[in-house]
C-alpha cells in the first residue's frame, strides 16, 4: 500500500483563513415616514459585518429588519450580538474559500438566526469574489439578466401624497410598479385609497398591495374581490397563516403573493406542495442566505409558482447582494422591489447604485461590486461621530 499519497482534500492551512469578524450598527433616517401595518419607520438600522481574511481580502455583508422586531424574531442588535458572540468563534481560523462548507459548519453550531446568516454569507461571498476576481452572480452560477425592474412602495399614509410621489417616480423614470402598504386602516378606507391611486395612474403604473398579514381570512376574501375590481394586480400576504393563503389562492382575478410565510426552502416546499400561492417574494434574509434564496426560487419554479425579488429594506450592501441572487433566477416574472437605498436620506456607498429607466443595474465588479464610503460610515455608526457631535452641542 502506498502510504505517501497526498491528502484527498487539501488542509485548511493551504487556504486563506478568516482572521477577524467585525460588526457595526449604522442608523440612517428615511426620506419620509414609511407606514406599514406592523410599524411606522422613520429610520433604518443597518447591521454591517466585515470578514477580514488572511490574504488581505475583506468581505462585507448586511442585515436589516423592518421596524425593529415588528416583522420577525431578529433585530439589528440581536444580529450583531449573535455574530460577535457565536458566529465569530466558529469562523475564525477557518478556510475562507469554501463558503458553503463554512455556512454548513455555522448551521450546525447555530440554529435559526436566518438574517444574521444571510449577512455573514454575503460577506464570505464578497470576499471570495474579490479573491477570484468574479462578481457574486458568477459564484452563484451566472447572471441571466444585468438589469432588474424595481418597484417603489407608496407608504406615506396619505392618498394625495402617494399619488404625487408616484407621479414624481414616473417622471424621473425610476419606477412604474407601485406597491401600496395597506392593512392599518379600516378595509373600506384601504380599498378607496388603492382605487384612487390606480385611477390616477391608469395604465402608466402597475398597482400592487402588501397587507403584511393584517387581515382575517374573511376580510381578505372581501378585500381581494374589491382590490381586483379597483385594478390592483397583486396582493401580498393579506393573512398571517399559510393555510389561509391556500384557501384564498386563485379565487379572485389578482395574484396572491407569499412573503412572511416564506422562511426558507422548507416553508417554500410546504407552500409549493399545494401551490398555495401564485407568487413568492424571495428575500435573502428571510431565506437564510443567498444560496437558500436560490433554493426557494428553484422550488417555486418547479411548482409553477412565479417569482418576485423582495427586500427587507436593506441599504446598499444587502440590496446588491439580493440583486446578484435575483439576476441568477431562471425566471423573475414580477421584477423586484430593490429600492431600499432610495428610501434612506444618506448614501453609504462610495459610488451610488445605478437606478435608471425603471431598473437597477447589477454591478459586475468582483464580489458585490461595491465599495463603502468609510468616512460616512464612521459618521453614521451608532456610536460614531454624529453622536459625539450632537452630545457636544
Ligand atoms: O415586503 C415587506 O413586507 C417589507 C418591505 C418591502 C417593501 C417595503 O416597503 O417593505
Ligand atoms: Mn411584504
Amino acid at each position: 500500500m502506498n502510504t505517501t499519497l497526498a491528502p484527498i482534500a487539501p488542509t485548511a492551512a493551504l487556504f486563506p483563513v478568516i482572521e477577524r469578524v467585525e460588526t457595526m450598527l449604522v442608523d440612517l433616517p428615511t426620506i419620509r415616514p414609511h407606514k406599514l401595518s406592523v410599524a411606522t419607520m422613520t429610520g433604518q438600522t443597518l447591521m454591517l459585518v466585515k470578514v477580514h481574511c488572511s490574504d488581505g481580502t475583506v468581505g462585507i455583508g448586511e442585515g436589516t429588519t423592518i421596524g425593529g422586531l415588528a416583522y420577525g424574531g431578529e433585530s439589528p442588535e440581536s444580529m450583531k450580538l449573535a455574530i460577535d458572540t457565536y458566529f465569530a468563534p466558529v469562523m475564525v481560523g477557518e478556510d475562507a474559500t469554501h463558503v458553503k462548507a463554512l455556512m454548513a459548519r455555522i448551521g450546525k453550531a447555530i440554529k435559526e438566526n436566518r438574517f444574521a446568516k444571510s449577512a455573514v454569507e454575503t460577506a464570505l461571498l464578497d470576499a471570495h469574489g474579490k479573491r477570484l476576481g468574479l462578481p457574486i452572480s458568477e459564484l452563484l452560477g451566472g447572471a441571466l439578466r444585468k438589469r432588474l425592474a424595481v418597484a417603489w412602495t407608496l407608504a406615506s399614509g396619505d392618498t394625495a401624497k402617494d399619488i404625487a410621489e408616484a407621479e414624481k417616480m414616473l417622471e424621473l423614470r425610476r419606477h412604474r410598479i407601485f406597491k401600496l402598504k395597506i392593512g392599518a386602516r379600516p378595509l373600506k378606507d384601504d380599498i378607496a385609497h388603492v382605487a384612487a391611486i390606480k385611477k390616477a395612474l391608469g395604465e402608466r403604473g402597475a398597482v400592487r398591495v402588501d397587507v403584511n398579514m393584517a387581515w382575517s381570512e374573511f376580510e381578505a376574501a372581501y378585500g381581494m374581490a374589491a382590490l381586483a375590481d379597483a385594478g390592483c394586480e397583486l396582493v401580498e400576504q393579506p393573512v398571517a397563516s399559510t393555510a389561509a393563503l391556500g384557501h384564498l389562492v386563485r379565487r379572485f382575478p389578482l395574484a396572491l403573493m407569499a412573503d412572511e410565510s416564506l422562511t426558507g426552502p422548507e416553508s417554500a416546499f410546504e407552500i409549493a406542495k399545494t401551490k398555495g400561492a401564485d407568487v413568492f417574494a424571495v428575500k435573502i434574509e428571510q431565506s437564510g442566505g443567498l444560496f437558500n434564496a436560490q433554493r426557494v426560487a428553484v422550488i417555486a419554479d418547479a411548482a409553477g409558482i412565479e417569482l418576485y425579488g423582495g427586500t427587507m429594506l436593506e441599504g446598499g450592501v444587502g440590496t446588491v447582494a439580493s440583486a446578484h441572487v435575483f439576476s441568477t433566477f431562471a425566471k423573475l416574472q414580477w421584477g423586484t422591489e430593490l429600492f431600499g437605498p432610495l428610501l434612506l436620506t444618506e448614501e453609504i456607498l462610495a459610488t451610488p447604485l445605478d437606478y435608471s429607466d425603471f431598473e437597477l443595474t447589477v454591478p459586475d465588479a468582483p464580489g458585490l461590486g461595491i465599495e463603502l464610503d468609510e468616512d460616512r460610515l464612521k459618521f453614521f455608526a451608532r456610536d460614531g461621530l454624529r453622536k459625539t457631535i450632537s452630545v457636544a452641542k
